[in-house]
C-alpha cells in the first residue's frame, strides 16, 4: 500500500510519523516549502533503527514522489487564527485543494482520498466536484476527532477510559456540530441516561468548541496530535478493510433526507472508502438540529470560489 500526505506542517508530518510507525504502508509526504518535506522524512528515516519500520517514506515538493498512491490525505492549506472561523478559510483553501486533487489525481487515479484542510466539509464537497470521483472515494476528517474530543471530556467527568465511551457526533465540522448524548455510549449505556441535561448540554458545548479552545490557547497553531490520530485512525480502517462504523464528512444522497451536501454522518469504513452511510434513528428534534448543521455547511458551499 502506499498513501500519500499532501502538506508537511503540523497535522501532515505528525500523521505521515503516526503511518510509517503503523508499518502497513510506504508514506510520501509533499509540501510547496522547500526542504521541509524532504527534511522531515530524512529525520523519520532516521528513527526506523529504533521504532523498526521497514516501509519507504519520502519527501518532496514534487509529486512525482506520490505516484501509484491508494489514499491520498489533502492536510495542505491554512490553519485558523484565534478568533477566526474555519469558514474564514473557505477562499484561500479552496484554490489550495483544487490544485492539490488535480496533481495528485493525475498520477494516483485509483486513490482515495481523505480532506483535512477547514472548513472541511465544504473542502469535502470541492474535492468531490474537482475529481468527480464517487462519493466512497472522497471523505473528510470530522466526528472521528469531534468524538474523541467528547470521549475525552465525558471520561474525565464520569471518571472512566476514553476508550470506555463511543462517541456520536455529527453534522458540520463547526459551530453547528451535532453532540448526539443518546447515541453516545458509556460502557453500554447511553451518556443521555448518565448525566442530566445540563451536564449534557456543558459537555456538547465543549466538544463544538474543541478546536477554539486550542487554538485560544496555543495561539500560533491548531490541533494536530488528535488530528492525526484521527487520520491515521480512519487510515487503518481502510488498510485493513475492518468495516468499522467511524463518523466522517461524507456526501449525503437521500440519507438523512439530505442530499447534495457534505456533513459528518456515520460510515463504514474498509478497502475502497466508505462501504455504506449508517442512518440511525434520531427523533425529530435530534434530525432538526443535523438539517440545520447541513443548512450551514450549504452556506458554506455557497462562498466557494467560482
Ligand atoms: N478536519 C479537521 O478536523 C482538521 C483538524 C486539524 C486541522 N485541520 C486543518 O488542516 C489544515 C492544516 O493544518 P496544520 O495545522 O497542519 O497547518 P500547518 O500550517 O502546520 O501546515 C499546512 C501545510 O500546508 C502547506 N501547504 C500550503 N499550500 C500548499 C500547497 N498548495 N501544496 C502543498 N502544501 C501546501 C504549508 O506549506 C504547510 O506546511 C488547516 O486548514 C487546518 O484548519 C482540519
Ligand atoms: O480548530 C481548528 O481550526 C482545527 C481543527 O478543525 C480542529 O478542530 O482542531
Amino acid at each position: 500500500m502506499k498513501i500519500t500526505v499532501v502538506g508537511a506542517g503540523n497535522v501532515g508530518a505528525t500523521l505521515a510519523q503516526r503511518l510509517i510507525e503503523k508499518n502497513f504502508a510506504d508514506v510520501a509526504l509533499v509540501d510547496v516549502i522547500e526542504g521541509i518535506p524532504q527534511g522531515k522524512t530524512l529525520d523519520m528515516r532516521q528513527s526506523a533503527n529504533m521504532i523498526g519500520f521497514t516501509h519507504k517514506i519520502v519527501g518532496s515538493n514534487s509529486y512525482d514522489v506520490t505516484s501509484g498512491s491508494d489514499i491520498v490525505v489533502i492536510t495542505a492549506g491554512i490553519a485558523r487564527k484565534p478568533g477566526m472561523s474555519r469558514d474564514e478559510l473557505v477562499g484561500i483553501n479552496a484554490k489550495i485543494v483544487r490544485e492539490v486533487i488535480e496533481k495528485s489525481l493525475a498520477l494516483s487515479p485509483h486513490a482515495m482520498f481523505i480532506i483535512v484542510t477547514n472548513p472541511v466539509d465544504t473542502m469535502t464537497y470541492l474535492a468531490l466536484k474537482v475529481s468527480n470521483l464517487p462519493r466512497d472515494r472522497v471523505f473528510g476528517l470530522s466526528g472521528v476527532l469531534d468524538g474523541g474530543r467528547l470521549a475525552a471530556f465525558v471520561a474525565e467527568e464520569l471518571n472512566v477510559n476514553a476508550s470506555d465511551v463511543t462517541p456520536c457526533v455529527m453534522g458540520e465540522h463547526g459551530g453547528s456540530m451535532v453532540v448526539y448524548p443518546r447515541f453516545t455510549i458509556v460502557n453500554g449505556k447511553p451518556l443521555s441516561e448518565l448525566v442530566d441535561d445540563s451536564k449534557q448540554k456543558t459537555l456538547a458545548e465543549r466538544t463544538v468548541n474543541g478546536g477554539a479552545e486550542i487554538v485560544s490557547i496555543m495561539k500560533t497553531s491548531s490541533a494536530f496530535y488528535a488530528p492525526s490520530a484521527s487520520v491515521a485512525h480512519m487510515v487503518s480502517a481502510v488498510a485493513t478493510d475492518s468495516g468499522m462504523i467511524m463518523n466522517c464528512a461524507a456526501l449525503l444522497d437521500g440519507e438523512y433526507g439530505l442530499s447534495d451536501v457534505v456533513i459528518g454522518v456515520p460510515v463504514e469504513l474498509g478497502r475502497g472508502g466508505i462501504k455504506k452511510i449508517v442512518e440511525l434513528p434520531l427523533n425529530a428534534e435530534e434530525l432538526a438540529a443535523l438539517k440545520v448543521s447541513a443548512e450551514a455547511v450549504r452556506k458554506t458551499i455557497s462562498a466557494l470560489p467560482k
